[in-house]
């Protein structure tokens, strides 16, 4: 039948499944563990080997002895797999990809190139197939409860390896650890069958194998021609063996039935779900129009069944037909891996689609989390801001009252002393002492010869433009903080009120008077303080002479003067 020929799934594989779920339900502990320990030293067997084989530089994937999910993680990419078989056969495999980062084992269900797991492992499938060696599926490097196939093919290269290395007599027979020797054929080529290898591997062993189990299993001889596909029948025969082995005979009959539904049961679920898969591919096909390199292709292995049909001239009829059975096949499984492909790579994206949403969902996590510390600290912040607000208001207030305390009007005397130039007379002031000053007056004014006059403070003639503002300078912060100052120069002509106010005619930074250096505090304090008030500072400079008011500052030339008010 077409459609036992075209299955994409392993028969085979697929008993061997459900016998495994039978046998691991049924047997008891002591069994599976041992059954465990052996497939343990089995893989690691397989792992050495390989490791040997690449060199330790390139089998750093694979771990000396992985476990079932290592093994499996390690030759996934299907580098591995490729260089050994090489190795063993010398361009058994005509290129393998490289991954993109060797160093890296990826993880499983990680974004695996797509191609370069399909070229590498679908070339080594095809190259141990044409060598006669047990294969594996490539679906069973992907899932994971698959790797005893794996264990096995390994096995089998290295017992095919050890046998070239001795020489290569007669033909090669699979070594006594190879669990399912299946296939025993010579190692010579066959053009007229390709992909169709495991199906057409009739093994007469296979259905002496099962007939010799027991009788009882009359009816798995039904189910033994489809298990010729894969050539796993040795491992079939070992697991039905392990399942019946602690049973009485009066229940055999009932666990091969029980066993033989369930078998019957997944068969039908996998055709099934197969004719769907297939109809919708071929419907896909039919809408899409015909692929040219599928056309391309499939003639191409006409020609090739063609020229093998040569050797059978009698049967020209049966050839013509099989050659179309086989390019149909041909197509059909091609339009099977194609679909498989696309079936990997939605997997992939569904992957990466999951990843990238658990990473925006922890991202946004992280954000929110961030965002609420923030709050936490601007509110904190707003909090210290408000009382450092207090705080100031109240320092402003006690500094003005300190300023109030010192007195509202405060007078100040300075002494100037002698011009250069100016006759060195005796100087009138007698003595000078923090607030006070004595001058010498004469005896008419005065019995003592002296008068003491009191001031906030005397500045004596050394004083210095510094010193005498250094007074004055507290003021100023009164005045950005809303209070009133006069600040003026009292004394005849002379005495140096343009000095102190302003400073000498060859204005230097120390001899800036108190104007200058008022001026130059407002503008300080108005900087330190512009984040919190804007201030505006302005200037006018007047001067009053005679009774009448003159405005300084304009610039027509001509003294504007202010009318007096009488
Ligand atoms: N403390 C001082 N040190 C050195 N020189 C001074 C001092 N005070 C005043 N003088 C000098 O004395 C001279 C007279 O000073 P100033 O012009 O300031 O007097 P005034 O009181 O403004 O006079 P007027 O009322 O006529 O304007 C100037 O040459 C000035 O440089």
């Amino acid at each position: 039948m077409a459609t036992e020929q075209v299955l994409p799934f392993s028969v085979a594989s697929m008993v061997e499944d459900v016998l495994q779920k039978h046998s691991t339900r049924s047997s008891d502990m002591g069994l599976a563990s041992r059954k465990a320990e052996e497939t343990s030293l089995r893989r690691y067997e397989a792992a050495g080997w390989l490791r040997r084989a690449v060199g330790v530089g390139g089998g750093k994937e694979l771990p000396a002895e992985p476990t079932e999910e290592e093994f499996r993680l390690g030759l996934r990419s299907g580098k591995i797999l490729c260089y050994v078989l090489n190795k063993v056969q010398p361009g058994a495999v005509p290129k393998v990809v490289e991954g993109p980062c060797d160093s890296l084992v990826i993880p499983d269900g990680a974004a695996l190139s797509a191609f370069q797991y399909f070229e590498n492992v679908r070339n080594f499938l095809v190259a141990v197939e044409e060598l006669g060696l047990p294969t594996f599926e490539a679906s069973d490097l992907e899932q994971g409860g698959k790797s005893a196939r794996i264990v096995n093919c390994v096995l089998a290269i290295k017992s095919y390896s050890e046998w070239k290395e001795g020489g290569g007599n007669g033909s090669w027979k699979p070594g006594a650890n190879l669990k399912a020797p299946v296939c025993v054929k010579s190692f010579v080529r066959k053009n007229s069958e390709p992909f169709m290898n495991s199906f057409s591997r009739a093994s007469s062993l296979n259905e002496r194998s099962l007939q010799s189990l027991s009788g009882d299993l009359s009816s798995y001889n039904d189910i033994g021609h489809d298990i010729n596909e894969a050539g796993s029948s040795r491992s079939l025969n070992m697991l039905v063996r392990e399942v019946l082995s602690n049973k009485k005979q009066e229940e055999i009959p009932i666990i091969v039935e029980s066993m033989l539904n369930k078998v019957m049961e997944e068969f039908n679920r996998r055709l099934e779900s197969q004719n769907e898969q297939m109809k919708t591919t071929a419907k896909d096909m039919a809408e899409s129009g015909p692929d040219d390199s599928l056309s391309k292709t499939s003639s191409d292995d006409i020609k090739v069944e063609e020229k093998s049909g040569m050797q059978y001239k009698e049967e020209e009829s049966n050839d013509r037909k099989y050659d179309l059975d086989e390019g149909s096949k041909s197509l059909l499984l091609k339009q099977h891996m194609f679909v498989e492909q696309q079936q990997r790579d939605i997997l992939e994206l569904k992957h990466i689609l999951h990843s990238t949403k658990a990473g925006m969902q922890f991202l946004q996590a992280k954000y929110q989390e961030e965002f609420n510390n923030l709050g936490k600290h601007l509110y904190g912040l707003a909090h210290a801001a408000s009382g450092y607000q207090r705080v100031l208001e109240e320092n402003r207030k006690l500094y003005n009252q300190v300023q109030d305390l010192k007195g509202n009007i405060r007078v100040y005397c300075r002494v100037r002393p002698f011009l250069p130039g100016q006759p060195n007379r005796s100087s009138s002031v007698d003595h000078i002492e923090e607030g006070n000053i004595s001058i010498i007056a004469p005896l008419k004014y005065s019995r003592e010869g002296k008068k003491s006059f009191t001031f906030n403070k005397v500045f004596g003639p050394s004083a210095t433009q510094e010193e005498v503002f250094s007074d004055t300078q507290p003021l100023i912060r009164s005045v950005l903080d809303g209070y009133n100052v006069c600040i003026f120069a009292y004394g005849q002509t002379g005495s140096g009120k343009t000095y102190t106010m302003s400073g000498p005619k060859e204005l230097t930074e120390e001899g800036q008077g108190v104007n200058y250096r008022a001026l130059g505090d407002l503008f300080l304090l108005s900087e330190q303080r512009k984040d919190t008030i804007c201030y505006d500072i302005s200037v006018q400079m007047l001067e009053i002479y005679n009774e009448q008011v003159k405005d300084l500052l304009v610039s027509d030339g001509v003294n504007k003067r202010y009318p007096s008010r009488r």
